[in-house]
């Protein structure tokens, strides 16, 4: 299976959100991670075929998607970043509700729910209301919906909003569990939901992936140009000219710092391993300049 978005542009009214944006995408899960408001739920909404792109086309093995239909529809999972619940709804009545919207039988929407909520672990809350639902608890619901179709392409935007640490990894191995031969898409801006678990990661700005590669080819990228070195705090704006400071830790024999930068930002800066945050953090800086990519883009 492959699906590949070509030449995919989006505006809404003037503004630009997404430009010529191209991918190719086979069985494994994929991490769209990107600062906020980069394009990344437009691009998801998209690939779901809730919103038509302005321009470009998106095609399954081939095939566009606006030729083949119900047919491409059939093979999508959609969990949105706001899944709409009805609270006075039991968990039981509201996937009967999604799958009857699916257009699946009684009899198969009722052994699809059995064995989801069991797989994510919600088949004793089952007749439980929405309303009284954990946000842990929802999100393993907004999979199983998702999921209820048999997907092969399961688009996640931002699933693991709202979620405590441990829930965060529980989500993680379910992502995990489930991808099988699916096509997975989960986007981000927490570097630790996509690390470990994604075959490919697509760092995303300005409307356009930045770049993309495997977590090994993306670390490797920053290799030998990551230090961390304890410093009087206020060497702090000497060492900021130097490099990307991507952590600083007040202790009490001064600021330790990791910063990402090609030279040594201080005689007594040791070399670390790189890990992906360092990656995310040397394209997109700080919340005020986050939007504004620091690398150039090697490849597309
Ligand atoms: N329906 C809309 N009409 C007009 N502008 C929109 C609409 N939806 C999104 N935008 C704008 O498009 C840009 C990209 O939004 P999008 O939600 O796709 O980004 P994102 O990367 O998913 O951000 P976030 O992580 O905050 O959800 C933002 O500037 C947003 O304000």
């Amino acid at each position: 299976m492959e699906l590949e978005l070509r030449n995919i542009q989006h505006q809404y009214g003037k503004k630009r959100i997404l430009q010529n944006l191209s991918l190719t995408l086979t069985p494994g899960v994929y991490g769209l991670l990107g600062p906020n408001g980069t394009g990344k739920t437009t691009l998801m909404r998209i690939i779901a075929d809730v919103l038509y792109p302005t321009s470009g086309q998106v095609l399954l093995n081939g095939q566009d998607k606006n030729k083949i239909g119900d047919l491409y529809r059939a093979q999508i999972g959609y969990l949105p970043q706001d899944l709409g619940m009805y609270s006075h709804f039991t968990a039981r009545k509201f996937l009967y509700f999604i799958a009857a919207l699916k257009g699946l039988s009684k009899e198969e929407a009722g052994e699809r729910i059995q064995s989801l909520a069991k797989i994510v672990n919600l088949s004793g809350q089952l007749d439980v209301k929405c309303g009284k639902y954990s946000g842990g608890m929802k999100r393993r619901l907004g999979i199983v919906q998702a999921l209820l179709n048999n997907p092969r392409i399961l688009i996640l935007d931002e699933p693991t909003v709202g979620l405590d640490p441990m829930e965060r990894v529980r989500f993680r191995n379910l992502i995990s569990e489930i991808s099988g031969d699916r096509i997975v898409i989960l986007s981000t801006h927490i570097v630790p939901d996509i690390d470990h678990i994604a075959k490919r990661v697509f760092l995303m700005g300005q409307g356009s992936i930045l770049r993309q590669g495997t977590i090994k080819e993306l670390l490797s990228e920053v290799q030998g140009e990551v230090w961390q070195v304890v410093v009087p705090g206020r060497l702090l704006a000497q060492i900021e000219e130097k490099g990307t400071v991507v952590n600083m830790l007040q202790l009490d024999s001064g600021l330790e710092l990791r910063v990402v930068g090609k030279q040594a930002p201080h005689p007594d800066a040791i070399q670390v391993a790189p890990c992906l945050e360092d990656v995310y953090m040397s394209y997109f800086r700080s919340p005020d300049t986050e939007k504004t990519p620091l690398k150039e883009t090697s490849f597309r």
